[in-house]
């Protein structure tokens, strides 16, 4: 059974135009995806494809004017305000995309250690400090006071040593030199590897493949395919999607060949397939009716000609 459970997510926001209509908006819908004990599933995708709503959604964070609808489920049962209220920080975890997170007012050492629920404290944050070259004198600093690397590497810390049963990590390592990189990706394989199940929101498609299990791509607010990682090979004959193949195909070591086109804002998205007015396989069926997500090998896809 999965840990984390998304079910048939939307989240809409209300618009008021320049005549004063009041519009909702989809930012995200119809999103399903799992995450189990043990494994990483990297979530990729454009900047406002609705990947770090999908945490504040699960964290229970989303601001007031959002309308959610569908189901999140964590150890098999409905992830509740208050339920999400009293797991936040302690058995899900999230590593926020902005370093604003942190508490202005509190010494960066003594914020991390809140976060330790078992042993000694000082010990704990100290170890997971120095794995994060993070120096003594940085234990009695306020945020202010720190680079943005070093507030990331904070951030970071926070959520490794939390004890989470699920981290939910949103793009946790831009900013970081490459030392940093390596060892936030060899931990979150650790804690996976431990039995936490770590939901990594990341640009970098490339780290994602190093260490992630499976593979959610996010396009205008839903999910287009889930894959297994080993799919991402050769020239990505394995993959479902259409715009998989694409962001496949646009790595630096591959075609490195850009998509054309832009992804549909969530005020103007497409009656049918939000993919196809971008793809090249789309046929008049496409523009229809949203297609709905279909099993197709050991994965899942959104697209009728998938096979
Ligand atoms: N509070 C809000 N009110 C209205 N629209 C919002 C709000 N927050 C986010 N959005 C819109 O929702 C969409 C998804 O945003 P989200 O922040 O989840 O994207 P993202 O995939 O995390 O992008 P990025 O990679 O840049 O972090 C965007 O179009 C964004 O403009
Ligand atoms: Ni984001």
């Amino acid at each position: 059974m999965a840990i984390l459970e998304v079910k048939d997510l939307s989240v809409s926001f209300k618009q008021y135009s320049s005549s004063l209509k009041q519009k909702n908006y989809d930012v995200i819908s119809d999103l399903s995806v799992t995450v189990e004990e043990g494994e990483i599933v990297a979530v990729v995708g454009a900047s406002g494809s609705g990947k770090s709503l999908l945490a504040h959604a699960i964290l229970g964070i989303l601001p007031n004017n959002a309308y959610v609808n569908g189901l999140i489920k964590y150890k098999g049962e409905e992830l509740t305000l208050s339920r999400q209220e009293a797991l936040r920080g302690n058995e899900i975890s999230l590593v926020p995309q902005s370093v604003n997170y942190l508490d202005p007012l509190m010494r960066v050492g003594a914020q991390v250690r809140t976060s330790v629920k078992n042993g000694d404290k000082v010990k704990v944050q100290r170890e997971v400090f120095e794995r994060y070259n993070l120096k003594e004198q940085v234990d009695k600093m306020y945020p202010f006071q720190l680079s943005g690397g070093m507030a990331r590497r904070t951030l970071l810390s926070t959520a490794m040593i939390s004890g989470a049963k699920v981290i939910i990590a949103d793009e946790p390592t831009p900013g970081l030199d490459s030392a940093s990189v390596a060892e936030a990706l060899k931990h979150f394989r650790q804690l996976a590897d431990n039995g936490c199940a770590v939901m990594l929101i990341t640009h970098d498609i490339e780290a994602a493949l190093q260490i992630a299990d499976r593979i959610a791509v996010f396009y205008a607010g839903t999910t287009v395919e889930i894959a297994p990682v080993h799919n991402f090979s050769g020239n990505g004959e394995n993959l479902r999607h259409p715009y998989t193949k694409a962001l496949w195909r646009a790595l630096p070591q591959n075609d490195f060949i850009p998509i054309k086109g832009s992804q549909p804002h969530p005020d103007h998205l497409p009656s049918g397939c939000l993919f196809a007015p971008r793809c090249e396989m789309a046929t008049e069926e496409c523009s229809m009716s949203r297609p709905e997500m279909k099993k197709v090998r050991d994965g899942v896809v959104r697209c009728i000609h998938a096979s």
